[in-house]
């Protein structure tokens, strides 16, 4: 889940895609770059760090140009903490292509080695986007041999593009001299918005970007989503085309981006992602009241902070007080897109303080969007305790996360989950050190966020119910990512030993 960004303009877009990558910072901490536009020469600013440490004054300044893309990364392919994997990619043929891309591709290694012997096409990295780019050229370069690139090239050569892409992926791209493209996997497992505005000279902008707040931020108006397979494309003089590019449309867009992975101040698929929360809490209340008597609990509280909106809505129906226990440090960022399980632990405690006088003798509800490896909670429960509490309830406003996530998020093995390999609910209560510890169902889930918008057939659960919705994801090859995985971080230790 990384945050993209695209501008057409008629003025400087500079600025402009720096204001809206502040607000996607929420979904990539890594790693952040801006490519604009000028006549047929990119301009390209990329590096590891947040979005106000990537960019000074003077790497602004050279940011010339009225159309460019923007790109957050939190890495889920390839070398986390590597400037050369930062985003957007560049390719020189054909045209002159750069690409941000958010999602994950599942047949990344089978296209790379497609591209090596069948292509004739050079890689230099391992990041998957890099491979996704260097598809989409070779497409484009086959679309249009012999021809001048028109919509119908362009959106056949996306057709082509999607028959060999597996997994997720939404796409924002510049084509050197001819203008803007975005496009968005069958699925629309991440999501991607347009909006538009009309320029002071009466001409119209277009931004799309993965999150509405983003638009909304440039006060740009949220025109629609991106349909599933569906690409864009914004010519060089700024005429708005579009066509539905792939074969088979199943949408089925991924529900984590509701439970935290989204702003609550965006709409995602007509559904408003606070609008959701809400009623996530309100869902969770119904399992609290089967689990926990109301008379033993004497507050309620959100871990700070994506669980506010759930928390204090569930607090509301239970007739319970809700009181704000922890603090946050607003000068962390958020700990579960963190690179390293260390790093995680460590930025818990000096993210979130306890008020002891909140807790002292008190029987606390502690409710959190989501528990997935169980860093956040355990560390939580313990502040808790130690802070005198005299029990410790705890809720996620998610089920038990179990399986792994290939489509964006960074979830790639079963045994780091603390809900993995099927373990129950009661085992988990003891780990984490709770008194009770209640989840919400999958059910109760999918009616809180689907009942908003009924025109989405389905939702990406995979993390919760093993079900890829792609088709292709196997034991096999969930082992292969293990595996990778593992010998990611032997490579990283070894090499930390060596220096
Ligand atoms: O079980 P874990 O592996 O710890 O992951 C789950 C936690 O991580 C997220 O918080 P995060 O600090 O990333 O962001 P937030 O401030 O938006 O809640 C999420 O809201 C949970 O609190
Ligand atoms: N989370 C994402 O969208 C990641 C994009 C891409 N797979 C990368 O690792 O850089
Ligand atoms: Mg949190």
């Amino acid at each position: 889940m990384c945050g993209i960004v695209a501008l057409y303009s008629s003025s400087p877009v500079n600025q402009r895609l720096y204001d809206a990558l502040l607000l996607l910072q929420h979904r990539g901490q890594d790693a952040a770059g801006i490519c604009t536009v000028e006549g047929r020469t990119f301009h390209m600013h990329k590096a590891m760090g947040l979005v106000r440490d990537v960019f000074r004054t003077r790497n602004m300044r050279d940011l010339f140009g009225n159309c460019g893309i923007g790109q957050v990364r939190y890495p889920t392919q390839g070398n986390a903490g590597s400037n050369n994997e930062s985003q957007p990619f560049y390719v020189n043929a054909p045209y002159g292509l750069v690409m941000a891309h958010n999602g994950n591709l599942t047949n990344a290694e089978t296209l790379l080695w497609e591209l090596y012997d069948h292509d004739r096409r050079h890689i230099n990295t391992t990041s998957d986007s890099e491979v996704l780019l260097n598809v989409f050229a070779n497409e484009l370069q086959l679309a249009t041999q012999g021809k001048h690139l028109d919509e119908d090239c362009l959106f056949d050569a996306i057709k082509s593009m999607h028959k060999r892409l597996k997994g997720s992926y939404a796409v924002v791209c510049m084509i050197s001299g001819h203008g803007l493209v975005a496009f968005r996997d069958p699925h629309g497992l991440r999501p991607l918005c347009i909006g538009t505005n009309t320029a002071e000279d009466g001409t119209t902008e277009y931004m799309v970007a993965s999150e509405s707040v983003a638009l909304e931020g440039s006060e740009f108006k949220l025109l629609r989503d991106v349909e599933p397979g569906e690409a864009i494309w914004i010519d060089e003089k700024g005429n708005f085309h579009s066509r539905q590019c792939a074969e088979e449309v199943t949408m089925a867009p991924c529900i984590f981006e509701y439970v935290y992975l989204a702003r609550p101040d965006s709409t995602i698929d007509g559904i408003s992602v606070y609008a959701a929360r809400l009623r996530l809490g309100e869902k969770l209340a119904e399992e609290i009241k089967k689990t926990i008597p109301l008379d033993e609990i004497d507050v309620v509280m959100p871990i700070p902070d994506s669980s506010r909106p759930a928390a204090a809505q569930l607090a509301k129906v239970l007739g319970l007080e809700y009181r704000e226990g922890f603090i946050k440090n607003r000068y962390v960022g958020r700990t579960f897109i963190m690179p390293g399980q260390a790093i995680r632990k460590k930025s818990v405690r000096q993210k979130l303080n306890a008020m002891p006088v909140e807790f002292k003798d008190k029987r606390v509800l502690l409710v959190d969007d989501s528990i997935v490896r169980g860093t956040t909670i355990t560390e939580i429960v313990k502040m808790a305790r130690q802070s005198g509490a005299r029990k410790v309830y705890v809720a996620s406003g998610a089920p038990p996360v179990r399986f792994p996530n290939v489509y964006g998020i960074d979830m790639p093995t079963t045994n780091e989950l603390i809900a993995g390999n099927g373990k129950d609910v009661e085992s988990i209560r003891k780990e984490i050190g709770a008194d009770a510890l209640v989840y919400q169902t999958i059910e109760g889930m999918r009616e809180a966020v689907g009942g908003l918008n009924p025109a989405v057939p389905d939702f990406d659960c995979s993390c919760f119910d093993g079900r890829y919705v792609t088709g292709d994801v196997s034991p096999a090859y969930l082992n292969f990512i293990e595996g990778q995985r593992k010998a990611a971080k032997e490579a990283k230790k070894k090499a930390e030993r060596e220096e």
